[in-house]
């Protein structure tokens, strides 16, 4: 008979997933996924179920790597909460299975392997995108993506200024309060991607917060709110005039309002960039349109697994 599953708690998730030993990971799982061998990986776009009620949606993400034999699920709340709410904007669980007996092997907590693998995504589209001598950086948002991309991207590469903005000055204040390094506050977003020139987007907005006349021709832009057909972070401008790189050409076309609303055309997933089937264009001004995968989710969580395993 099957164990039952263990719980791995928030705590412990974060304790147990490091990026040094995700990054290379996930670097393998983004290559096998774009030679689209459905031996290899199994990954639908995920199901999304609206919760009109709330403003939210279910998001299903399940995902197969046949070759490592990691089956997993995560199922992931998301929401667009208005200014001043404190309810949270993303809730996520993720399951382990056993693929060959069917149990679920591990219950985990969701949050900090969405917070982690997103911002390592990012960190991975970066070091492939961004121009070789990258001295700003500027983070818009200011919530669990901006302080898991601020840490990553300041653990992985070495940038004179980090700024931030978000819609509220306070908030903003209070992320920077918060991170380990110095960053600076601006009250505009004009202001702050001046002459920036990696930007992470991070908000919950539905309209576009960045705009491609204020992006420094050359700038790498890694987009990472916006996961629903009709919402935006990006203007029209900015989306025609980057060179756009996806995580999932498939995904991005049926998630993406920046690409569909723009029509925007999608020049490479980052896969067959790490592939060598597609080049890394370093000295145009890129957008990583990112919307997140169930491989990411079962990478991550195979890793906290064998930590834990190694404790217990
Ligand atoms: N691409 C991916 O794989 C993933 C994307 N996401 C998305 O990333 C975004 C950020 O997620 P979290 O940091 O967890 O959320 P959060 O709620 O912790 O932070 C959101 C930030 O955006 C700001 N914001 C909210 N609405 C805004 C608006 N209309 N205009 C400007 N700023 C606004 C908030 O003030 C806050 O600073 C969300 O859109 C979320 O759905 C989340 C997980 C994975
Ligand atoms: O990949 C993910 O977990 C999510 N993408 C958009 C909201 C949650």
């Amino acid at each position: 008979m099957a164990q039952p599953p263990v719980l791995i708690r928030q705590d412990e998730v974060e304790g147990l997933l490091h990026y040094k030993d995700l990054i290379p990971r996930l670097e393998v799982a983004l290559g096998k996924f774009s030679k689209l061998d459905s031996a290899e990986v199994i990954q639908p776009v995920r199901t999304t179920v609206p919760l009109q009620k709330y403003n939210g949606f279910l998001g299903l993400m399940p995902a197969y790597l046949v070759h490592e034999d990691i089956l997993c699920t995560k199922l992931v709340c998301f929401y667009k909460r208005e200014s001043g709410s404190t309810l949270p904007s993303t809730q996520a669980t993720v399951l382990l299975f056993d693929p060959e007996y069917g149990n679920v092997k591990a219950v985990m907590d969701g949050e900090v392997i969405t917070a982690k693998r997103t911002a390592a995504v990012s960190a991975i589209s970066a070091k492939l995108l961004m121009p070789a001598k990258s001295e700003v950086l500027t983070i818009l948002g200011a919530g669990h993506q901006a302080l898991s991309h601020y840490n990553v991207f300041t653990e992985t590469f070495s940038f004179k200024e980090v700024r931030v903005w978000s819609r509220r000055k306070e908030t903003a204040e209070r992320f920077a309060q918060s991170t380990q390094g110095h960053v600076t506050v601006w009250e505009s977003v004009e202001e702050a991607v001046n002459g920036a020139d990696v930007i992470v987007t991070v908000t919950g907005a539905s309209e576009p917060v960045l705009f491609g006349q204020w992006v420094k021709p050359g700038a790498h832009v890694a987009a990472v709110g916006a996961c629903r057909p009709d919402w935006r972070e990006l203007d029209d401008v900015l989306m025609r005039q980057a060179e756009v790189y996806v995580d999932s050409r498939e995904g991005a076309v049926a998630e993406s309002g920046d690409i569909i609303l723009s029509g925007a055309k999608v020049f490479a997933e980052l896969g067959e960039v790490l592939n060598g089937t597609r080049p890394a264009l370093r000295e145009k001004t890129t957008v990583f349109k990112s919307l997140g995968m169930g491989i990411q989710d079962a990478v991550s969580a195979k890793l906290v697994f064998e930590q834990w395993k190694n404790k217990h």
